[in-house]
């Protein structure tokens, strides 16, 4: 697996390129705008412990330009999907195993899994099926990101901390191609976990920050904040409990309480999440692939989501007003 492409080589698409170019990958970055620039003019750095590595990558706007890929890290936004599915065509062979390194639930979700929701496509993610078309799902392994990366410059990331990404065939099967992409990982220095069940692990971290995030979002409140206030935390659990009986319904339970997951939370410290970020950026922000999916999911299981419906509605009409949805 030499050849790699990483499309969007934001704060996350940034450091896994910079490890794997580093490992000895042939790396290569579909980018745009200034990313596209700083790329063409210096190598993709990345400050990690102190230090800064350094990694010449080849950088186009057009992915013909990059030709067949062995891997494609997708690390875009969730609200760019749609544009990278018009443009990916020219990185993928028919062995090309495509990486989707992004939070909240991919459009693959139902793929080889979900019992009698198998197969299922959900609307607000792929409205009308274009991301399943221009992905065929044979090329997936999903991949949940427990680490924090930031922006310095376009071009240049600064990792702050959690080096971990956990990976899996959406069927759970471990494939011989999932295992040799776990050796790349590890051996380009990424703790990486093979899961048994990748939409298990994207749901869990989902629980956490489909609440959080938007919260902070129409805030500008940290997570600390957040978690100290009661009646704050008291409706982001209630939004919790509708998503954990969805997660049931649907073959992903969770055993555990809201608080639970507030705790894993809550070692984050003054933690502004990512879509804080995006909205401080003035960048579209991930709320379908967050909420809206979870209450296209409650309407599917037939779980109603009165708490997540409120959410969603205020973080959307907060997103619209800010021109961001
Ligand atoms: N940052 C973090 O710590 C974590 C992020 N995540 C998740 O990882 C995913 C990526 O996030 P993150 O790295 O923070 O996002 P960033 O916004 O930092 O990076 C996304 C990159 O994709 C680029 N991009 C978007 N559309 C295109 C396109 N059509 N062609 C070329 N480049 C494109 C953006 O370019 P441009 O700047 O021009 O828009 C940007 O450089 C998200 O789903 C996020 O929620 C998960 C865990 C932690
Ligand atoms: C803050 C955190 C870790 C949980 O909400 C997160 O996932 C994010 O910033 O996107």
């Amino acid at each position: 697996m030499k050849r790699v492409c990483i499309y969007g080589a934001g704060a996350i698409g940034g450091w896994i390129g910079v490890k794997l170019a580093r490992s000895g990958c042939e790396v290569s970055v579909v980018a745009r705008g200034a990313t596209l620039q700083a790329l063409q003019a210096d190598a993709l750095r990345l400050d990690e412990g102190g230090a800064t590595l350094q990694a010449p990558v080849r950088a186009s706007a057009s992915p013909a330009d990059l030709g067949v890929q062995d891997l494609v890290v997708i690390a875009v936004k969730a609200p760019a999907m749609a544009e990278v599915a018009r443009a990916i065509r020219p990185l993928l062979g028919p062995d090309t195993i495509v990486l989707t390194a992004m939070n909240g639930v991919p459009w693959w979700f139902f793929e080889g899994f979900g019992g009698r929701y198998a197969g299922t496509r959900l609307k607000s993610i792929d409205p009308d099926g274009a991301i399943a078309q221009a992905v065929p799902a044979r090329h997936i392994v999903g991949c949940v990101v427990h680490a924090s990366c930031a922006l310095r410059t376009p071009g240049h990331v600064q990792h702050h901390f959690g080096n971990k990404l956990i990976i899996g065939e959406p069927s759970g099967e471990k494939t011989a191609r999932v295992q040799q992409l776990a050796s790349l990982l590890a051996g380009a220095g990424l703790e990486c976990v093979l899961s048994e069940q990748i939409q298990k692990d994207a749901w869990y971290k989902l629980w956490g920050n489909m609440t959080v995030n938007p919260v902070s979002a129409m805030t500008g409140a940290t997570t600390d904040l957040i978690l100290n206030d009661d009646l704050v935390r008291g409706f982001i659990s209630r939004v919790m409990l509708e998503a954990r009986e969805i997660g049931e319904r649907v073959g992903i339970p969770i055993a555990q309480q809201p608080e639970d997951r507030h705790q894993v939370t809550r070692k984050l410290g003054a933690f502004k999440t990512s879509m804080l970020q995006d909205v401080e950026a003035g960048k579209p922000v991930e709320i379908d692939a967050l909420v809206t999916v979870v209450r296209e999911m409650g309407e599917m299981t037939g779980v109603p989501t009165p708490f997540t419906d409120a959410l969603l509605g205020l973080s959307r009409l907060h997103a619209r007003v800010h021109g961001l949805y």
